[in-house]
């Protein structure tokens, strides 16, 4: 099996022991490995977008932004595999994928392919989620120098430093082309949300189609119910979460520059054009891996 690993040195403050760790396992496991560390942002899209072969696989080791820049570079028919080693790490959570080293290694080598189909976000590719107002605020709002030192913590933070904003902005969210207003909205392709949390038992990652989570109440008690609801997996039962499975999501706020998060790292601005992608990814699982 051919491997291109592409780690990100600066994804959880950093792993080299644990990488090589992992490098050594799939070499262990007679894979072919080509390692490449990336540089800042977009070099693991750019890095891959220049392989004339990008080989059998292709495994992001780091987090949510080092996976979502991989898959955006990724060409088709290939494989993706993920070695988690960054702060909150949903897709893994998301896949059930081991965080020793060597057990990652060998789902990549001896694991089973999955089919799972991204979003596109005003053309760009994600694979967990994306999201406008308060979700997009916090991580706009993350202390990059924080994160780096205490991790989680710097969410947490972000989190208690935009909770009073919430329900400023009104969003108009048109879904599979039915207009609905939102205070706050989360595309997602699975069920996790900030690490190991579920936010929609409706999603199904294996599903060509994406869960759209409207908060459609304002108000700061409103939120805290809400993230209440996300500590035990029971958003979906909260008065005022509208939950809906979609193809084509569009997202608006009249008057407003408004910034728009994906796989948990900024995306750009608003509108957002958001749509299920034709083409699925063959995404490294465990044998065992249910939905
Ligand atoms: N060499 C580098 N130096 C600094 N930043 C980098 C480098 N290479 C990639 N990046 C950027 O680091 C960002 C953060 O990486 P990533 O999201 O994988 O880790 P994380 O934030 O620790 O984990 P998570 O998203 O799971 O919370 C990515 O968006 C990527 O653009």
């Amino acid at each position: 099996m051919n491997i291109t690993v592409i780690y990100n040195p600066a994804a959880g403050g950093g792993r080299e022991a644990l990488l090589c760790r992992f490098v050594a396992e799939l070499e262990r496991l007679e894979a072919k490995v080509r390692l490449h560390h990336t540089t800042g942002p977009s070099d693991a899209t750019r890095y891959l977008q220049s392989l004339p072969d990008q080989g059998d696989c292709v495994v992001a080791v780091g987090g949510d932004g080092t996976t979502n820049e991989v898959l955006n570079g990724l060409a088709p028919g290939v494989a993706m595999g993920v070695f988690a080693t960054g702060t909150a790490n949903v897709l893994a959570k998301e896949l059930g994928l081991p965080k020793k080293p060597e057990a990652a290694a060998r789902v990549v080598v001896e694991g089973k392919s999955v089919s799972v189909t991204p979003a596109r976000l005003n053309g760009r590719r994600f694979i967990m989620m994306c999201g406008v107002g308060y979700d997009a605020w916090v991580v706009d709002g993350v202390d990059l120098s924080i994160k780096e030192k205490f991790g989680k913590l710097a969410y947490v933070m972000a989190m208690l430093g935009q909770i009073r904003r919430y329900g400023e902005r009104r969003y108009r969210v048109t879904v599979d082309g039915r207009p609905l207003d939102s205070f706050s909205a989360i595309i997602t392709n699975g069920k996790h949300y900030g690490g190991s949390f579920v936010l929609s038992r409706e999603a199904n990652i294996l599903r060509p189609q994406v869960q759209v989570l409207l908060f459609q109440k304002p108000g700061v008690r409103f939120l805290l119910r809400c993230l209440t609801a996300l500590l035990f997996g029971r958003m979906e039962q909260v008065d005022g979460v509208a939950s809906l499975r979609a193809q084509a999501v569009t997202i608006q706020c009249e008057g407003a520059e408004e910034p728009i998060q994906a796989d948990g790292d900024p995306a750009g601005m608003l509108p957002a054009d958001i749509q299920v992608d034709d083409l699925a990814v063959p995404v490294r699982v465990p044998q065992m891996f249910l939905p």
